[in-house]
């Protein structure tokens, strides 16, 4: 995660990004003015107190929610200036989303749910592409099997699966862990860290998790919908001490 290094290959960059909600008198600013360029192959922690911007910007970035001003780009097409139709199209072929609660479709199995984008984008699916993949999560044996057959642990590792079969340039996590206990929440993270290092997958994740933060290779901190800091490669402890400060 860098800002201004111009060599730097950036996945998703965000240019002095604001976004208000309501109206005069109720209004609120929830970003302020975030500048960040994400680097390719990396994964990014957002972390910072209740209300802080972080989901916000989390949807800024992934064009889940359109910005009051600034420039959000991807790759080098500007998801601001794109239209709604282009938006659904980038959406569904260059950007990953998992979500705390999982979202799986329960009336599918495994297999039918990690084809779900594909069959969305109107794209053929390979029935090998989609067990390779279910592989590749740990769940190869888990493929006929529905949500509710599933542990908490086992469904998030099939929404990384569905999020990751359209093979997105990033990677967005919100909060994937909130919902795990902790064997399952590492097992979860193992499988992001391999992402990105096997694969070079770029995530963004959102976390409120010190232990999680600290599997990234940065973690940024937002307070008052503002960039605060930044740590490269902290301990559990740092961003522990870090966000505590913050949440003062
Ligand atoms: N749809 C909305 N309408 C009005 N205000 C909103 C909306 N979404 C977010 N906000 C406000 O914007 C600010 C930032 O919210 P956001 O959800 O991004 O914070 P967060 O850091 O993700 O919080 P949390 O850790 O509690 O999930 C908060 O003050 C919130 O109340």
């Amino acid at each position: 995660m860098i800002t201004t290094e111009t060599h730097v290959d950036v996945a998703v960059e965000l240019r002095d990004v604001v976004r208000e909600y309501g109206s005069k008198q109720a209004r609120v600013r929830a970003l302020d003015g975030v500048g960040i360029g994400f680097a390719r192959g990396t994964w990014t922690a957002v972390m910072g107190p209740s209300g802080s911007g972080k989901s916000t910007l989390l949807h800024c970035a992934a064009g889940l929610e359109r910005p009051t001003s600034g420039q959000v780009l991807l790759g080098d097409r500007e998801l601001t200036a794109a239209s709604e139709r282009e938006l659904t199209a980038l959406r569904r072929k260059e950007i990953g989303f998992v979500f705390q609660s999982f979202n799986l479709v329960g009336s599918l199995t495994a297999e039918q749910n990690v084809a779900l984008p594909l069959r969305l984008a109107g794209r053929t699916v390979s029935t090998k592409e989609v067990r390779a993949i279910l592989s590749e999560v740990g769940l190869g044996e888990r493929l006929r099997h529905r949500p509710r057959e599933l542990s908490g642990g086992q469904q998030q590792r099939v929404a990384i699966a569905r999020a990751m079969i359209t093979r997105p340039s990033v990677l967005f996590a919100d909060e994937p862990t909130g919902a795990l206990d902790s064997r399952s929440a590492r097992t979860v993270l193992g499988l992001l860290r391999s992402l990105a290092d096997d694969s070079g997958q770029t995530i963004v994740m959102v976390t409120h998790d010190p232990a999680a933060a600290a599997r990234a290779d940065s973690v940024l901190f937002l307070s008052d919908g503002r960039i605060v800091d930044h740590l490269t490669r902290p301990s559990t402890r740092q961003v522990a001490d870090r966000l505590a400060v913050l949440e003062d």
